[in-house]
């Protein structure tokens, strides 16, 4: 993909300072980003053209897939990845201001599904008794706690989402693992990898892969060997539903090579011949972001 010299529009999962914000921010700039509700609203923006790119969260390192992402990407969409960044995630406990001497009083918690995931063990020892309440992203957590006031309510989200809606932060890194990392992916209709400064040496290709009709033992032995003998290396391979009934699947298979690779090509003409349907998402490379490098 070749850069163009007008700034591309970015649809993120917002609102401003939600963790998806800051791995747009990274990636492309403060410029061009525009927030969108929820993530099948991000996905629909980029796959109807009205903007050049979407950026969503795909994977956490400890709740695994983000569910909405998946269906939206894998089930049905056209899209293509264009690159893949992970970022460290931060969780904090945060109250309007005006309720900060009132942190024991906290009548619910907010947030993200993963975000109220991620600190379970925290809000089990801390408030067992407080209703949980799931809310679209964490910045959209931190923003309706900011607008009501006189409500004794927390959001848990980041750093940036406290200063954002000038929230007090109660209790600092709530979140139960240490290794606490997601995966963004950035989407566009378009084949091809973005190239920044600081990707991985080597891109990477999503494969989908559903099995052949006819059921037959050993054939996930096939496929994988299909990439063993090859020496691809995969760095992810996950079993998702089909939606067609109970106990069907399809596979979504991460190699560490580029699809146009002479190896790559026999792989997915191999997996054709064991009939197996396939759908590429295209080789794109990898940005590990730190909180060192935060702005
Ligand atoms: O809610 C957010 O801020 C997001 O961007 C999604 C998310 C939620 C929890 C961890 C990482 C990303």
């Amino acid at each position: 993909m070749t850069e163009k010299d007008y700034t591309p529009t970015v649809a993120y999962l917002g609102p401003e300072a939600s963790f998806t914000h800051i791995a747009a921010t990274y990636m492309f700039g403060r410029t061009g980003l525009r927030p969108f509700p929820t993530i099948p609203d991000c996905i629909e923006a980029v796959a109807k053209g009205h903007v050049a790119y979407a950026i969503v969260p795909l994977e956490n390192a400890l709740e695994g897939s983000v569910p909405l992402t998946i269906d939206y990407l894998f089930h049905g969409s056209e899209l293509f990845i264009n690159a893949e960044m992970s970022i460290p995630i931060e969780q904090h406990l945060m109250v309007h201001k005006e309720q900060k001497n009132a942190v024991a009083q906290i009548e619910s918690v907010q947030s993200h599904p993963h975000a109220l995931a991620q600190c379970h063990k925290f809000l089990q020892y801390h408030y067992r008794k407080v209703p949980l309440f799931q809310t679209t992203s964490t910045a959209a957590a931190a923003k309706y706690v900011s607008e009501h006031p006189e409500q004794c309510i927390a959001a848990i989200g980041n750093r940036l989402a406290a200063e954002q809606y000038g929230l007090h932060i109660a209790e600092e890194n709530i979140h139960d693992f240490h290794f606490n990392h997601t995966r963004f992916v950035v989407l566009s209709l378009r084949k091809g990898s973005l190239d920044r400064k600081g990707h991985s040496d080597k891109p990477k290709t999503t494969l989908m892969v559903k099995l052949p009709e006819e059921d037959r033992s050993g054939v996930l032995h096939q496929i994988l060997s299909v990439f063993a003998w090859r020496k691809l290396n995969l760095s992810k391979i996950e079993s998702r539903p089909l939606k067609t009934g109970l106990g069907n699947y399809f596979f979504i298979i991460d190699v560490l090579e580029d699809e146009n690779h002479p190896m790559m090509i026999g792989a997915k003409e191999e997996l054709a011949a064991l009939n197996c349907s396939i759908r590429s998402f295209g080789s794109y490379f990898t940005y590990d972001q730190e909180i060192s490098e935060r702005a």
